[in-house]
C-alpha cells in the first residue's frame, strides 16, 4: 500500500497531512502513536470507508476499497455477550459467506458449501482454535475470541491484513500468543500485516517496520530508527525520552496525548504521558 502526500479530515479537523508511506508485500508493519492521533482513521482510509482529504492512496494496486476480499480486516475489539448463541465456527463463517455484521448468504450446501467448510476448518486450525471453536463465542476467553476473529479476517485468503489493536484488553500471555500467531501468518502465509498497536513491545521482535503517527505527520522506518529519543522529539516538537529496559522493552517518557476527544472505549484505560509506546 502507498500513501502520497495524504491527509485525512474528520469533521472540521485535519488529523494528519503530508503523509508519505509505503508498505511492501509480506511486511509486518505497526502503526503507533498516541490515543486519538488517527491510527484507526488510517485503517478506515485504507479500507475505503473514509476518503483521504488530499493526496493519493493505493492498496494492492487499487483505490482504497477496490481490492475487495484481498484485504482482511479486524476491527477494534468487540465484546460478545455471554448469552450470544453463535459458536466460534459461526463467527469465522461470517467472514466467508456473509457480511460480518449481517446475515450469511445462501450456499452452505453442495460443492461450494464443502469448500467453505474445509477452509473454515483449515483457518480455525491455523489460529489454534480447534479445541474451542464449537463453543458459544460468548463463553470463549478474550484471547480465544481474538484468535477466532483473526480466523474470520483470514478465511478469504487475504493478501493484506489490517488489524486494529488486536492485543488490546488481552493479558500479557495472550498478547504474546496472538503476536506470535500474527507473526507466523505474515512469515508463513506471506500475508502483509498492518497492525495498529497501543504498545509496540509484544510485537517488537517480529516487526519489519513501524509507522509513528503524530499530530500533523508520520515517520516510518525500522523500530530502531523510529523509536528513538531524537526521532520522537523531532516528531512531537517536545522533549521525549526512549528508555530500554534490561529485557529489551521500550518505554517512551514524555509522550504527549493528542488534543482529541477520546471514545468510550478508552474510558477507564490508563492514559498519560508515561508508559509504553503507542
Ligand atoms: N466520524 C468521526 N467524526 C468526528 N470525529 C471522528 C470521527 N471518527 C474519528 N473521529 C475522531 O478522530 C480522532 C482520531 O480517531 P482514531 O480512532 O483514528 O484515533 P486513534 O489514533 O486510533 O486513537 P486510539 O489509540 O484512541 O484508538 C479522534 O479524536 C476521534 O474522536
Amino acid at each position: 500500500m502507498s500513501l502520497r502526500n495524504a491527509a485525512v479530515r474528520v469533521g472540521e479537523r485535519t488529523l494528519w497531512s503530508g503523509v508519505d508511506l509505503d508498505v511492501g508485500a509480506g511486511e509486518f508493519v505497526a502503526v503507533l502513536g498516541p490515543n486519538g492521533v488517527g491510527k484507526s482513521t488510517l485503517v478506515k482510509v485504507l479500507l475505503g470507508v473514509l476518503p483521504a482529504a488530499a493526496g493519493e492512496v493505493r492498496v494492492l494496486g487499487a483505490r482504497p476499497g477496490g481490492a475487495g476480499e484481498r484485504v482482511g480486516y479486524l476491527p477494534q475489539r468487540r465484546s460478545f455477550d455471554t448469552s450470544l448463541r453463535m459458536r466460534g465456527t459461526d463467527i469465522v463463517r461470517l467472514g466467508w459467506d456473509g457480511d460480518r455484521w449481517g446475515v450469511p448468504l445462501p450456499g452452505r450446501f453442495g460443492a461450494r458449501g464443502r469448500a467453505a467448510a474445509r477452509r473454515i476448518a483449515e483457518v480455525i486450525e491455523l489460529v489454534g482454535a480447534a479445541s474451542y471453536a464449537h463453543r458459544p463465542i460468548g463463553a470463549c476467553s478474550g484471547g480465544e475470541q481474538q484468535r477466532l476473529l483473526i480466523a474470520q479476517a483470514l478465511v478469504r485468503r487475504p493478501e493484506l491484513l489490517l488489524l486494529d489493536e488486536p492485543l488490546d484488553s488481552l493479558d500479557l500471555p495472550n498478547q504474546a500468543a496472538v503476536a506470535a500467531l500474527v507473526g507466523r501468518i505474515c512469515r508463513e502465509e506471506g500475508v502483509t500485516v498492518i497492525m495498529v498497536a497501543h504498545d509496540v513491545n509484544p510485537i517488537l521482535s517480529r516487526l519489519d517496520r513501524v509507522v509513528y503517527l503524530a499530530e500533523g505527520g508520520a515517520v516510518a522506518g525500522t523500530p530502531a530508527e523510529v523509536i528513538t529519543s531524537e526521532t520522537l522529539t523531532r516528531l512531537y516538537s517536545t522533549p521525549i525520552e526512549v528508555l530500554r529496559t534490561s529485557d529489551g522493552r521500550l518505554v517512551v517518557v514524555g509522550q504527549p496525548e493528542a488534543p482529541a476527544v477520546h471514545t468510550d472505549r478508552h474510558a477507564g484505560r490508563e492514559r498519560g504521558g508515561l508508559g509504553a509506546t503507542g
